[in-house]
């Protein structure tokens, strides 16, 4: 008798990069570099294969956080899969500010859903996947594609995740430097301060309403001008050698604005031109202060998390 094939379901997930300079935990955007997840309905047992990037950190056994969000999924679905097997493929780096935990997330959330019948929208999607993260800011242009505006909004004892996408910004570039140590997020996060002056937070106020206006209007004049921070950047530049160096060469080599990548400790330089010469300066920067990188040169993604 013909064995029924199992349900296999494939996602491929995009990169993302947060904050995009005064954005903290608000903008972000989708970048073409892709994690790849494949999840398959088995008889019985719980495995988790991983290849490329991470494969040497990324747990195969219930903490793996992939595997965590299918599994909220199947229960939210009132499913309950006799065995999964779940394989992972990894292009974008672990712990680089590249949103590959994010990426991987959303991957796992939407082949779940998909055998699952599809039953949880976009919107659950995102705040399921949000909650494992604690902020949209990768989350929303992993699943959405282009540059995403995305805010929190607590309602009563739960908080709602709004996001909206813009078109992501035509002939634009961005030049990554990936150094060769890993930031955890959460270390990043910790050295952020509790309060910090009203004079800062007003700053970045006016810079992220202005880079969203710049992004929506293609105006690389105004982004060059306002894709600054005071929020975040300071407060991590003691984590990055050489931060500040990197993007003042990013800038003199021909970029429009050079700015911490999520919660780095990748840096990334936005330009339509010079991008090979933007590329060298920050590799030559960072070796300067002794930080070995990896440089690539990605364009924004128009689309998000796609079943293939
Ligand atoms: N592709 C992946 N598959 C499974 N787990 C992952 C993947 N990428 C990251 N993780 C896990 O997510 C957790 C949080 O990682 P962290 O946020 O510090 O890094 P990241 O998400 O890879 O980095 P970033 O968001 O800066 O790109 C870590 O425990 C890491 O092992
Ligand atoms: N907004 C987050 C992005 C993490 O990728 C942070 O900067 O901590």
């Amino acid at each position: 008798m013909r064995e029924t094939a199992s349900p296999t379901v494939r996602v491929i997930v995009p990169a993302t990069t947060a904050n995009l300079g005064p954005g903290f935990d608000t903008l972000g955007m989708a970048l073409d570099l892709y994690n790849h997840v494949e999840l398959t309905e088995t008889g019985e047992g719980f495995v988790v294969d991983v290849e490329g990037e991470g494969a040497a950190s990324i747990p195969r056994n219930e903490s793996n956080i992939v595997l965590r969000v299918v599994r909220q999924v199947y229960e939210l679905a009132g499913r309950k899969p006799a065995g999964l097997r779940l394989r992972l493929r990894n292009e974008i780096p672990v712990a680089r500010g590249l949103g590959s935990s994010a990426a991987a997330l959303v991957g796992g959330a939407v082949a779940a859903n998909e055998l699952c019948g599809n039953c949880l929208s976009d919107q659950e999607i995102l705040e399921i996947v949000t909650s494992f993260e604690g902020h949209p800011d990768n989350v929303a242009p992993a699943l959405f594609g282009g540059v995403v505006v995305s805010a929190m909004i607590a309602e009563g004892d739960r908080t709602e995740v709004v996001s909206r996408k813009i078109p992501p910004p035509y002939g634009m570039r961005a030049i990554v430097a990936i150094p060769d140590f890993p930031l955890a997020t959460k270390r990043a996060r910790n050295a952020l301060p509790a309060v910090v002056p009203f004079k800062d937070a007003v700053f970045n106020v006016s810079r992220t309403s202005m880079v969203i206006l710049a992004f929506i209007h293609n105006d690389w004049d105004l982004l060059a001008k306002v894709m600054e921070d005071r929020l975040h950047q300071p407060y991590r530049e003691p984590l990055i050698p050489g931060m500040g160096d990197v993007f003042s060469a990013a800038r003199e080599a021909g970029a429009l604005a050079a700015v911490l990548s999520g919660a780095g400790p990748t840096l990334i330089a936005f330009a339509r031109e010079n991008t090979a010469e933007v590329a060298q300066a920050m590799e030559e920067t960072f070796a300067r202060h002794g930080v070995s990188c990896v440089t690539k040169e990605l364009k924004p993604c128009a689309v998000g998390a796609k079943v293939i």
